[in-house]
């Protein structure tokens, strides 16, 4: 395997609950399972005061009160110890000058060459802010013919105008090679497998078109509500915090064709003819092929827990969308005339991320029973929670005459590894520090995702309250028995501030 060469990583926003919750995290275990470089250290950078001393309880803590990270205090020990920490005001460019002699005294001081990434885990208006103070401190190049790279978190703008602004900002900086947008579900282990599975099974790919398909449903249910992230919620919603990301990277991977070869540039560009190829959403589809929800008081897992419009930095009247519907279109041959369905919501009855391939039926059926009227054909590729792939068919009941029930073959990742599944920002870390930016959104990928998105959040902008129903926090969300696409046929869609409950 190849091996990541001697670098320095610098997480700006490192006082924050991204890197104490997924980035250490990530980085302690490539550390346990020997993955990280030989010499390798990790400097945290923002504004809050704390000595290196502290910086490493704090993670200490946190790993320490972890309960799926298997702890050896002598592990954990010597991992603290490639952690360092900078104060330091990051609105502010003279203050990037402490900044670099940290680095450069460290990079002495360790022997580690002049390789470095950056991390932006900040707010998302500071992306536009620190590139250009690296820059201003010649921080951006390496003088001594090392690396720069940068991973910029989500969410990577708000809109296709605010991406374009902030891809043409880094790109003033960076070049794109040196640019990782990280988008965390491409780490997950199942998501990479739909690529495994389509491109290294001969028995797939020849069904895998509108000849064969009739539908398609990525669902993502969330049990979590927006937990402190009020403020950022209110100016995402679902429709920007899942599904122009995660979910609509889920479908690429689904829908894409095979790439010209296994390298990077090549599967994104299949990803980015996916997006392109969308069918544009009219004024009608904006809002008879969406459907959006907010959920309300409920209990959830136990749980009493209050509705969004009573979480902390949520306005009391607010229109967020904690739920969204999608019914879509792909205008390619593969595609052609079959739709794709995505659903996503938080406060739902359960956690689960899952792809179902709906086959058409047979042309003609001969048997009663719980296939009649559908297919039986399901492929459902169970992202989390239980990772698995599930081929669901047909079978006869044993007995008398000829009635069918559906049946299951089912493939649990369990199965295949005593360990625990990495979790995504292991594998995102690691392949950013090997120079792999396969799992990593591009610029022109991205923008058209934006593309694709934007006539909707246009038309509730217009439309604040049209087609937005409510849902019990703890349910299965609006028009509570229906989650799947019979959703979009039934109610009156055209009323407005509908609540189902
Ligand atoms: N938390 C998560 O699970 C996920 C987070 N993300 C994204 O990662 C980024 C970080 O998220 P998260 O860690 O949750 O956020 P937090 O608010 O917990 O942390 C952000 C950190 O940025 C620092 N910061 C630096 N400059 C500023 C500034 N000018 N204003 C405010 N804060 C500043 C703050 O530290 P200090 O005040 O010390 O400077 C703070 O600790 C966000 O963009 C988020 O969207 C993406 C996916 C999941
Ligand atoms: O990026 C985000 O993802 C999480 C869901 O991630 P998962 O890996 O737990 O499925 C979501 O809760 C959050 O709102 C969103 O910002």
């Amino acid at each position: 395997m190849k091996e990541a060469e001697n670098q320095m990583l610098v997480i700006f926003g490192a006082s924050g609950d991204l890197t104490r919750r997924k980035l250490i995290p990530a980085l302690f275990e490539l550390y346990v399972r020997r993955l990280l470089p030989e010499k390798f250290i990790i400097l945290g950078a923002a504004r809050s005061l704390m000595s290196n001393e502290e910086f490493r309880r704090k993670q200490s803590d946190y790993l320490s009160a972890s309960s799926n990270i298997s702890l050896n205090s002598k592990e954990l020990g010597s991992f603290l110890e490639l952690i360092y920490y900078v104060a330091f005001d990051t609105d502010n460019c003279k203050e990037y000058v402490k900044l670099k002699e940290m680095i450069v005294s460290l990079q002495k001081e360790k022997d580690i060459p002049d390789n470095i990434i950056f991390y932006l885990a900040t707010p998302p208006a500071m992306y536009e802010v620190i590139p250009p103070f690296l820059k201003a401190v010649k921080l951006n190049v390496s003088l001594h013919g090392g690396t720069r790279k940068i991973i910029v978190e989500k969410p990577f703008g708000t809109d296709l105008k605010s991406a374009k602004r902030l891809n043409r900002k880094l790109e003033l900086i960076f070049n794109e090679k040196e640019i990782y947008r990280i988008d965390h579900y491409l780490g997950k282990e199942t998501v990479q497998n739909i690529l495994v599975l389509r491109f290294s099974n001969g028995i797939f790919e020849p069904l895998w078109n509108r000849n064969y398909i009739d539908y398609v449903e990525i669902s993502s249910s969330e049990t979590l509500g927006i937990e402190n992230r009020g403020k950022y919620y209110e100016t995402a919603g679902a429709l920007r915090d899942m599904i122009q990301n995660h979910l609509m990277q889920l479908m690429a991977f689904i829908a894409m064709e095979p790439p010209a070869s296994f390298d990077p540039e090549s599967i994104r560009d299949e990803i980015a003819k996916v997006f392109r190829s969308l069918r544009a959403f009219s004024t009608h589809d904006c809002h008879n092929s969406v459907i959006r929800g907010q959920y309300t008081d409920g209990e959830v897992e136990g749980e009493t827990v209050v509705g969004y419009r009573k979480e902390k930095e949520v306005a009391a009247d607010s229109n967020t969308e904690t739920y969204v519907a999608m019914r879509y279109m792909i205008d390619n041959w593969r595609w052609s005339g079959i739709p794709f369905f995505i659903f996503t919501g938080k406060r739902l009855k359960e956690k689960r991320t899952e792809i179902t391939i709906h086959f058409k039926s047979t042309p003609q059926q001969f048997f009663k029973g719980q296939c009649a009227g559908s297919s039986c054909n399901q492929l459902i590729i169970r992202v989390q929670p239980d990772e698995s792939i599930s081929m669901k068919f047909g079978l006869k009941i044993p007995g008398a005459g000829f009635e069918v029930k559906q049946v299951s073959m089912d493939f649990y990742y369990d199965s295949l590894k005593k360990d625990k599944l990495p979790d995504a920002y292991e594998r995102l870390l690691l392949d950013a520090m090997l120079g792999d930016s396969t799992l990593y959104s591009r610029s022109d990928a991205l923008e058209a995702s934006w593309r694709f998105i934007d006539p909707i959040e246009k038309e509730w902008m217009k439309h604040p309250t049209r087609n937005l129903l409510y849902y019990k926090a703890g349910s299965n969300g609006p028009r509570q028995n229906l989650i799947g696409p019979e959703i979009f046929d039934s109610g009156n869609k055209t009323k407005c501030d509908v609540s189902d409950n």
